[in-house]
């Protein structure tokens, strides 16, 4: 990209970069023009559009190599490195590939089926068994090992039938000898064998929506200063689902590429399946693989012959593992990777946005809705955009980032899409509205095992503490979704099973009122003027929610100094905060005044925002300006530059103690020196600053790997107090901490204490999830109560 730019007349540079949306046919034609003119722009996108140059196809070599290792670390009991290597080796291994006598891949999943039955993972490898028998239905070693697997989950008719079948496939006398003895051990329950897993049978993480239904009736409305949103045609009650919504479009997060399925999103179990045609994703199940497009074609499929020396039983069990593909490859697939899975480089080297704006384009162009020149693309979207304000370098790379994608789809996988000024100009606008209108799919990941910490009591405090952590999984386009606007304190939150959107009111909003969510920057995660900040950049709109225009304990504390006087709970800002602050204040204050404004503030105003900053409610109305380092309440002065240093000073110590923490060198000398560090940050800092709170989370964690359980319930409940000062009390926020305090309680054998917090994290979290909780959270007992 970057020696592209350098090849951009200076006049030409300043011209796109300047650009409005008026502007961009003119602008994408000149820069059209010149690329094609330049041997560099031809160079560079043959790298990413030819699958010759491309390093995502499918490489037997490697995979051999691959299953050599695998093969020695199986040898050596190695099985955990055994399986990374075969799960590797399954993703570059080409489809019709033999080793020896064997398809490489039907080998594969037979050798990774043995490691998963040495891992203890039956089912996995059970499904491993059912794939090398699809690819290969005379494999009578996968046979024999599917008929073990049967025989230790009890399924006992299956395991007789597999070993059946394996015998009439063995072709050594000595070899049918052994099986039929291993047939007459198993146990013949006739009526008492458990469901088996049957070939047609691909199991899935994929949460379908279709089972979530809203009954409340929402409406789109125009406004002026937020253009479209949305409001609820009736009242609605706390806890309400009011939208769901499959996406129009995804891609998962690069840095989740390895470890979550490229289509649900969910996490990746130990037998994922990998794409057949390339060697990019991988699959929960074959349900994912075939949904995301990239599939075996069906008479490739049905290329089995039955041989004919066989009796008839036996054929009819070997045509029953073939056609369970047959009938998923009838299935009604959205194949949003199919167009990317022929090797070429771009899916994987170009940036999410522009993978998301080829899905899209692809679909469209599939579903035979855009000209093949794209200019009715947006008119078929309608997602609003804001080319216009975006910066001038987010402009030119949406240019290069257009012409070549523009370039591969139609290279690769479009090859009647018109590389055209229109096509790169409504490309440059899918990406300026992915910009504002894609959603961050994101997943409650789990650190540490709670199921370790009950009974009470017997914790080892190796294990770690148990806390939740967000992790992006991915990136959507939701039509409907797009359409709720922001606010810092939102009465929506928003979550995701699977790929699907789900939206759920967290408080009772009557009929007409705004339904918003945030788009990250929420009051008590960060200060009014970094959400601000945040919102005009990548947004490009001022804030002017009920969190960024009413005076709020949060805003006033979050970042605030104590005063010099420790008798006083005043606050005392820096000289940024103070003067984002006076502007907020002046701007309510002038704000037309209701006939209940007074009732307003006085309601509005927390009881909590009169101890840190009395002297702000007693002033009338009029201008007020709020002084840097005078406290708010008594009006001492304070020497913040010298607090300002001085916090500094424990951060960098925190940060050094949180270094040797994690790489597990934590010590009594490393916990008595973040108590030193705390304590400097109590003494400069106002008591609901969030550094404490997180500085106060560190400590609990320091302790709790120290053993000093008691230590640790302290400093987790301290990082609480202070959340619930800067949020809601019964904000989501405080519902994830309780998670890490219940653990330390029922570490500490505090089961009376562990109940309570896990009864309040429950209410908490049935109010954000709803009965969802019990999908999302399930290794929570919060969500288990009743087994309590
Ligand atoms: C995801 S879209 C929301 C729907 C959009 N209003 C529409 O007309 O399609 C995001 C854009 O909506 C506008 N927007 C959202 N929340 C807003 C708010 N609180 N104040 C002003 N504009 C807002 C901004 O232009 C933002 O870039």
């Amino acid at each position: 990209m970057e020696k592209l730019k350098s090849l951009i007349p200076e006049d030409l540079l300043q011209t796109v970069k300047s650009s409005s949306a008026d502007d961009l046919p003119s602008t994408s034609s000149s820069l059209l023009r010149l690329f094609l003119s330049l041997p560099q722009f031809h160079q560079a996108v043959s790298e990413l559009a030819n699958p010759d140059l491309g390093c995502c196809g499918k490489n037997e070599e490697t995979s051999l190599d691959l299953k050599r290792r695998g093969n020695q670390c199986f040898r050596s009991r190695n099985f955990d490195d055994a399986l990374r290597f075969y799960s590797k080796a399954l993703r570059v291994a080409p489809p019709h590939a033999i080793d020896g006598d064997k398809n490489l891949l039907a080998s594969l999943f037979l050798n990774r089926a043995n490691v998963l039955h040495n891992l203890g993972l039956l089912e996995e490898s059970l499904r491993d068994c059912h794939r090398a028998l699809r690819i290969d239905p005379y494999y009578a070693k996968a046979w024999y090992r599917r008929g073990k697997l049967n025989t230790v989950l009890g399924n006992y008719q299956d395991a007789i039938r597999d070993i059946t079948v394996s015998i009439s496939l063995e072709s050594s006398l000595v070899g049918k000898k052994q099986l039929q003895s291993e047939l007459k051990s198993i146990p013949d329950y006739q009526n008492k064998q458990k469901p088996g897993l049957d070939e047609h049978h691909h199991p899935s993480n994929y949460d379908h929506l279709s089972s979530v239904q809203s009954e409340v009736k929402l409406r789109c409305v125009s406004t002026k200063e937020k253009g479209r949103g949305m409001v609820s045609e009736c009242d609605i009650e706390q806890a309400s689902v009011i939208h769901v919504e499959e996406p129009f479009s995804v891609v998962i997060s690069k840095s989740c590429r390895e470890t979550h399925c490229h289509f649900c999103l969910n996490e990746l179990p130990a037998d994922a399946v990998p794409c057949p045609s390339c060697s990019i994703p991988v699959y929960c199940s074959e349900s994912c693989q075939i949904q995301s497009g990239g599939m075996l074609s069906r008479n490739e499929m049905e290329k089995h012959h039955i041989r004919q020396n066989l009796p008839d039983d036996i054929v009819e069990h070997i045509r029953g593992v073939t056609s369970a593909v047959v009938v998923y490859s009838e299935t009604d697939c959205v194949q949003e990777h199919q167009h990317e899975c022929q090797g070429a480089n771009w899916p994987a080297v170009l940036p999410s946005d522009a993978v998301l704006a080829g899905r899209v384009i692809t679909k469209l162009i599939n579903q035979g809705k855009t000209a093949m020149d794209l200019s009715n693309l947006q008119e078929i979207l309608d997602f609003s955009h804001s080319y216009s304000k975006m910066s001038p370098e987010s402009k030119l790379d949406s240019h290069l980032l257009s012409i070549a994608l523009i370039w591969c789809l139609s290279k690769s996988c479009l090859p009647d899409l018109l590389i055209c000024e229109a096509s790169v100009t409504q490309t440059i606008i899918l990406l300026s509205q992915i910009k504002v209108n894609s959603m961050a799919v994101v997943r409650m990941k789990s650190s540490g095992d709670y199921s370790k910490c009950i009974p009470s009591g017997n914790v080892s405090v190796k294990e770690p503490i148990q806390s939740l952590e967000q992790i992006r999984v991915g990136q959507a386009l939701y039509k409907t979704g797009s359409l709720f606007n922001h606010s810092c304190k939102p009465n929506i939150h928003l979550y995701f099973l699977s790929r699907g959107l789900v939206m759920r009111i967290t408080e009772f909003v009557p009929m007409g009122c705004p339904l918003e969510l945030s788009y990250g920057p929420e009051v008590g995660k960060w200060d009014c003027k970094d959400r601000v900040r945040f919102l005009q950049e990548d947004y490009f709109f001022h804030c002017r929610c009920r969190g960024c225009s009413q005076i709020n304990i949060s805003d006033l504390v979050i970042n605030g100094y104590c005063c010099v006087h420790k008798s006083c709970a005043g606050v005392v800002l820096d000289s940024n905060a103070a003067r984002f602050e006076s502007k907020k204040l002046n701007h309510f204050l002038a704000a037309p005044k209701s006939l209940d404004h007074d009732v307003q503030v006085r309601e509005k105003v927390h009881a909590d925002v009169g101890e840190v900053a009395s002297s702000l409610l007693t002033e009338p109305r009029g201008s007020l300006h709020i002084e840097p380092g005078i406290c708010l309440k008594c009006g001492s002065r304070c020497d913040i530059e010298n607090s300002h240093l001085e916090v500094n000073k424990a951060w960098n110590q925190l940060r050094r103690l949180e270094e040797l923490m994690n790489s597990g060198r934590a010590n009594v000398s490393v916990l008595s020196d973040c108590l030193r560090s705390i304590a400097v940050l109590r003494t400069f800092l106002h008591m609901y600053n969030k550094d404490i709170a997180d500085a106060e989370d560190k400590v609990a964690q320091a302790c709790y790997l120290a053993g000093d359980l008691k230590g640790a319930r302290k400093h987790c409940e301290a990082s609480i107090k202070i959340l619930k000062k800067l949020y809601e009390e019964e904000h989501v926020v405080i519902g994830n901490e309780m998670v890490k305090l219940a653990s330390i309680q029922f570490a500490l054998g505090d089961s009376s204490g562990a109940w309570d917090t896990t009864k309040w994290m429950s209410q908490i979290f049935s109010k954000y999830y709803g009965s969802h909780a019990e999908t999302l959270f399930s290794y929570l007992p919060c969500v288990k109560q009743d087994k309590l």
